[in-house]
């Protein structure tokens, strides 16, 4: 079944559930309340502002059961069921706690009242592919057969700077729409493509982690590079973007089937000139993945040796997938300190396999959640949430509630050595958030209804309804360093501007929220 090529404008074309409503750098001027002053559009005030809502985050790392009670809790989870976040000029979290108590402290901001909403910490979703977000749901293959049909296809778009600043612009749109406000993903192979989502990212002051992709083999020839021209390239990317504003670079080798062992070995060498990035690669998805590696590389015990051999296992190493490694290379994992992105939605969609959870726990692996598009089915965390929790369901480990916001907050920001920054809503850290209408769905309520008659409407069962039944509908409003980035046509209230064009030009003003 061929891949039928929308244009671009015809993509640009299609509707997204709410509207995008402001963008642009916030001001950076330390972590104190500031000033209210003019936006640099001059339209509105920009100052520090109050939320009013149910906050909810986690602290530490949830415990594996699921019977903690309310009291042992505090351990590791914050919650304000009347709760206000109080936001800086410069989009820091200023202060956060129960609105009778923290709200007299400011008697002079403005208050946005979410309550009978959820106010979390933005998601992270920790292993993407921008350049596929238009060939999601490319029907009936498996990995490799998926790569050649569809994958290859639509990312040799991507030389073209203009396709790929379309896409970045709408993909970034969808994680917004979606509540994720940090991305680890894939570019293609051309530095243009890296280029444009680092510039749509810039334009959100998003935190997004992504870089030309490497591949000197088994891929079309339009697609491939060298390792020199990776590695001349790459650095080229890392001195533009890596650390400018949010940016951060990744060097990603698509994996061991389309690099050469020379190239692999330059990713590991430029890593080593550039401590501060990240490793971005795919490892053990599928069996005939694995077959093709141990033919590729016939010298190597297993596949992580390719990687560890090149120097590409390292505590900044994100590895999707994993879900075929033996006992020694998930030892070697957790060792290592590198991350499993695991991605439940693709792993399904692709017949991949099914991903350990509980295995990778016992053994010390960090794991976090990706959602993989296009080869993963959904942009949404929560519906990759319910995947995971199937996933591991079937196999002996139904993940408790906390865990699974933990594996996609904070047990992510930690994984990435963004703690302190992101992940929470603590004080100090930048205000990614995001509003959640918990109720937004019929069966929502009726759920609620029949618990609460019951006495079992707790704070757990009202998140692991969300994280099994939710989608971009509960989804009421994203703030990314504490602006407005989306805002739901349900939820969207009076004083909120109207959604942005569909063409993908940024809207012109501000709105006062
Ligand atoms: N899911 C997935 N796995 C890969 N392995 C190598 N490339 C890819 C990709 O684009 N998607």
């Amino acid at each position: 079944m061929p891949l039928t090529r929308r244009s671009l404008t015809q993509f640009m074309a299609a509707g997204i559930g709410g509207g995008l409503l402001t963008a642009g750098p916030g001001v950076r001027a330390g972590h104190d309340l500031g000033d209210r002053h003019p936006d640099r559009n001059g339209a509105g005030f920009r100052g520090p502002r109050m939320y009013r809502g149910w906050i909810l985050y986690v602290v530490d790392t949830p415990p594996s059961g699921a019977d903690d009670t309310e009291a042992d809790q505090q351990r590791w989870l914050r919650q304000y069921r009347d709760g206000v976040l109080v936001v800086s000029t410069d989009g820091h979290i200023a202060d956060v706690g129960n609105y009778h108590e923290v709200a007299p402290r400011y008697p002079d901001i403005p208050c946005r009242d979410y309550r009978g909403m959820l106010i979390m910490p933005g998601f992270i979703d920790s292993h993407v592919h921008y350049v596929q977000t238009q060939i999601i749901a490319s029907y009936g293959r498996t990995l490799l057969e998926w790569l050649n049909e569809f994958a290859f296809p639509v990312e040799e778009q991507f030389s073209a700077p203009q396709a790929a600043a379309a896409v970045a612009d709408i993909f970034l749109r969808y994680l917004f729409q979606n509540g994720t406000t940090t991305s680890v993903t894939f570019a293609a192979t051309y530095p243009v493509s890296a280029s444009a989502l680092f510039e749509a990212a810039s334009a959100y002051d998003m935190r997004i982690i992504t870089g030309k992709t490497w591949m000197d083999r088994n891929a079309p020839p339009q697609l491939l590079d060298t390792p020199e021209s990776a590695y001349r390239d790459s650095r080229e990317l890392i001195r533009r973007w890596h650390g400018k504003g949010r940016n951060l670079y990744a060097i990603t080798p698509r994996f061991a089937i389309t690099s050469t062992f020379e190239q692999l070995r330059l990713a590991g060498i430029l890593h080593a000139e550039y401590p501060s990035t990240y490793i971005h690669t795919h490892l053990s998805e599928t069996r005939a993945e694995l077959a093709l590696v141990r033919e590729l590389f016939p010298g190597f015990r297993d596949y992580l040796a390719v990687y560890e051999a090149a120097g590409l296992v390292t505590e900044r190493s994100v590895l999707a997938h994993g879900v075929y490694l033996s006992g020694s290379e998930l030892s070697r994992v957790s060792a290592a300190r590198s991350t499993i992105a695991h991605c439940p939605t693709s792993n399904l969609f692709l017949a991949s396999g099914l991903y350990d959870l509980q295995r990778a726990n016992r053994r010390g692996v960090q794991t976090s959640i990706g959602t993989d598009v296009g080869g993963g089915t959904s942009f949404s965390l929560l519906r990759t949430l319910d995947e995971t929790y199937k996933s591991q369901h079937l196999q002996g480990y139904p993940v408790n509630a906390f865990e699974m916001l933990y594996l996609c907050t904070l047990g992510a920001a930690r994984h990435l050595h963004l703690a302190g920054k992101v992940g929470s809503l603590d004080i100090g850290h930048e205000a990614d958030f995001v509003v959640i209408d918990y109720l937004a769905q019929g069966i929502q309520r009726t759920r609620m209804e029949y618990l609460r008659s019951t006495g079992g409407w707790t704070t757990e069962s009202m998140l692991f309804g969300l994280e099994i039944t939710g989608d971009d509908r509960n989804v009421a409003a994203t703030y990314v360093m504490g602006r407005p980035v989306y805002a739901s046509r349900l939820h969207r209230g009076s004083h909120v501007l109207p959604p942005s064009r569909a063409s993908g030009v940024l809207p012109e003003g501000l709105v006062d929220t």
